[in-house]
């Protein structure tokens, strides 16, 4: 069990901890982490974000088999990592969290359009949320299969 895990996570095979696993570089400065309400904010944007992933029809089945303990945290501290939120990043790379589940094209675009629902409802304003999106974008081709 990795040092890290919340009470409620299942154990996963052992891998070398790295910001680096984060997948893309922090912005500099507060503003972004202020805009997204800080990890109060970023807590809110994660549960909502994956709620509606697992209750859209297009999209459910792949988290029936997930571990939503540790996927919650994961991304929190990955979303606060890349906001300049004073986090570490002590999850998997994208390349080794995602190469098993098979994701298509069309799953990112429903992850991206819950994203947004929960930005937006968050009040994050939308050239922020665009800045934000540009981040995760390049991660694309590391999550989906082709
Ligand atoms: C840029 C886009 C994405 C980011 C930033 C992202 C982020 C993450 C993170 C941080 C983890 C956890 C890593 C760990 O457990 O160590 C993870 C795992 C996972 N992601 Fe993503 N993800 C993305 C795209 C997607 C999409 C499009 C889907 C499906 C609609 C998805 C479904 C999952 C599932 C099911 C897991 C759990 C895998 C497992 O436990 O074996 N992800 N993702």
């Amino acid at each position: 069990q990795d040092a890290h895990a919340v009470p409620g996570e299942e154990p996963v095979d052992p891998y070398v901890v790295s910001d680096a696993n984060a997948g893309a570089t922090p912005f500099e400065g507060q503003a972004m982490w202020a805009a997204f309400n800080e990890g109060e904010g970023v807590g809110r944007i994660v549960d909502q974000m994956l709620d509606l992933s697992a209750a859209d029809p297009r999209t459910a089945g792949i988290f029936v088999a997930t571990d939503m303990v540790r996927l919650r945290r994961t991304l929190r501290e990955q979303f606060c990592y890349i906001l300049n939120g004073g986090c570490r990043y002590t999850g998997r790379s994208m390349a080794d969290a995602h190469d098993e589940i098979g994701l298509q094209p069309a799953d990112f675009g429903a992850l991206v359009e819950h994203l947004q629902t929960a930005m937006t409802a968050e009040g994050v304003p939308f050239r922020t949320q665009n800045r934000f999106l540009a981040k995760l974008a390049p991660m694309r081709p590391d999550t989906v299969t082709r």
